[in-house]
């Protein structure tokens, strides 16, 4: 049974009470959901993967795909023995640790440890906002823009959460004040093989993309080539995503920089364990 936490106190997500094995222990995370399904994004997009998705996040993007880890967390804990047996009955070669945010816990390093032993290609999904040292083979880091923000005028307007609640101002501050870490992303760049996965709601957030990735080979001593700036359509549902491709794809074209499709919206309609 998963297990729900506070949302507006980040940290109570560690001391959220358990299901399975003891949150205080060392040797466990909190695993919103593990599936097998096939990587929908980025350089890997068709690849037969497990995806394992922890549960907090240090975000609050107003359009996240995946809700319960980050506005409304929900999660049982799992032993680190139990995920690595749950991701070896798949038979998969690839994993793909996400979030959430999986650099925010300590145990994601011992994890990735435990999973480059035993020989998989590892992926991790990360906002580029914490830098840990581990065995990733695909950094796949996606730097949130402005247009994430949750913004004072959608506060003002009391423009409802996904979950029908009011956006809260002090969230949406939070977000704006950590969802950039140059430091952070410039060490993801030079240490491991790395795509900067954009999400792009629209030609406005050329700007800030274009600027972004120059400071990051500013301060990074690895090359960015524009082939690894991927831009990926904002939308969690066929639908929109009808609405977001077309203009993405344009402006991919236009800039010289990768497209990527969201795989699993278009054909599962980014339903559960997909
Ligand atoms: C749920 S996040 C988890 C990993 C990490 N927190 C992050 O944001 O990169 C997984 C991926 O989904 C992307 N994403 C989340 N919501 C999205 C949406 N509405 N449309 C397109 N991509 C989205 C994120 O940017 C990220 O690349
Ligand atoms: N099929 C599939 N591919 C994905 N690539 C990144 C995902 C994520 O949520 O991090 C994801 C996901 O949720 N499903
Ligand atoms: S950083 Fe990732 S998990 Fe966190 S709110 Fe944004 S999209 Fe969701
Ligand atoms: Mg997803």
């Amino acid at each position: 049974m998963p297990v729900d936490a506070d949302p507006a106190d980040p940290a109570s997500e560690d001391d959220a009470g358990s299901d399975g094995a003891d949150p205080s222990a060392d040797d466990a995370l909190p695993i919103n959901e593990l599936f097998h399904s096939l990587q929908g994004e980025g350089r890997l997009a068709g690849v037969p993967s497990v995806f394992v998705r922890t549960s907090g996040c240090n975000l609050r993007c107003w359009f996240c795909d995946s809700y319960h880890t980050s506005w409304e967390p929900s999660h049982a804990w799992l032993g680190l023995d139990e995920i690595v047996a749950e991701v070896e009955n798949y038979g998969a070669d690839h994993v793909v640790l996400t979030g959430g945010e999986p650099l925010m816990h300590d145990e994601s390093v011992t994890l990735l440890d435990r999973l480059d032993a035993a020989g998989y290609h590892t992926t991790v999904e990360t906002n580029g906002t914490i830098y840990r040292d581990a065995p990733i083979d695909l950094a796949s880091v996606s730097p949130k823009l402005a247009s994430s923000t949750p913004s004072a005028d959608l506060v003002a307007e009391g423009t409802p959460r996904p979950d029908g609640e009011p956006v809260d101002a002090a969230a949406a501050e939070r977000h704006e004040a950590d969802r950039l870490d140059l430091d952070a992303l410039a060490r993801l760049v030079e240490t491991y093989d790395t795509q900067l996965k954009f999400v792009v709601t629209g030609p406005d957030d050329m700007a800030e993309i274009d600027q972004l990735v120059d400071r990051v080979r500013d301060a990074a001593s690895a090359t960015v080539a524009d082939t690894d700036v991927l831009l990926m359509p904002e939308g969690t549902t066929r639908d929109a995503l009808d609405g977001t491709r077309g203009t993405v794809a344009e402006l991919a074209l236009e800039r010289g920089y990768r497209y990527t499709p969201r795989l699993h919206v278009d054909l599962w309609n980014d339903a559960p364990g997909t």
